[in-house]
């Protein structure tokens, strides 16, 4: 079977954009990490708080149990900022996860992160999600892809780069 995949990265990296598009391109689910907070997650963030480690853990719990079901999303946006929160995904969903950063200059995330319409997450937390970001190591599952170029682009990218037994 098919590993799903982690979009991951900071606030305006294109998670739900490119991860959408891979979704669509594997001709699988998508399901953005984004619609899986509790609540009370979703009302700090938008009163401009960045959420704490135990914010996160049901979260990323959640995450990874959407990953565990018996016909998982092909593809799952989540910031998955830190090792310890993508080991938190693995572990719950109790299979081999991939993981995609899309990683770029602050100045092309800033004024990305601006044109977000809608959403929850003030652009002001930027920083902070650059300052909590630990690039995946070299031992993890997980590629690197940046994000300057179009979306088709990046896809393209992204599905030639993962390792074999993933798409
Ligand atoms: N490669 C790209 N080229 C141009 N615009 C992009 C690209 N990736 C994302 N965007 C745009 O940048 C904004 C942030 O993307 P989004 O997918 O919402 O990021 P995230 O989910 O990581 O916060 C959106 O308006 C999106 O359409
Ligand atoms: O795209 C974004 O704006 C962020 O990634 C956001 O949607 C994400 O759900 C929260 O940031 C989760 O919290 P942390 O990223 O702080 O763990």
């Amino acid at each position: 079977m098919r590993q799903p995949i982690v979009v991951m990265g900071v606030s305006g990296s294109g998670k739900s954009l490119i991860g959408r598009q891979l979704a669509d391109r594997l001709g699988a689910p998508f399901v953005d990490g984004d619609d899986l907070h509790p609540r009370s997650n979703v009302e700090k963030m938008a009163a401009g708080h960045p959420l704490t480690d135990e914010d996160r853990w049901p979260w990323l719990a959640h995450v990874g149990a959407r990953l565990a079901a018996p016909q998982p999303p092909a593809v799952i946006a989540c910031s998955a900022l830190k090792r310890i929160y993508r080991d938190h995904i693995a572990r719950h969903a109790g299979r081999e996860v991939a993981f995609v950063l899309l990683d770029g200059p602050r100045d092309v995330l800033r004024k990305r992160v601006g044109l977000r319409e809608g959403h929850f997450m003030p652009p002001e937390l930027l920083d902070s999600q650059l300052a909590t970001l630990e690039r995946p190591a070299s031992d993890e599952r997980a590629v690197t892809v940046d994000v300057t170029p179009p979306p088709a682009e990046i896809v393209e990218r992204i599905i030639g780069a993962l390792p074999d037994g993933v798409v």
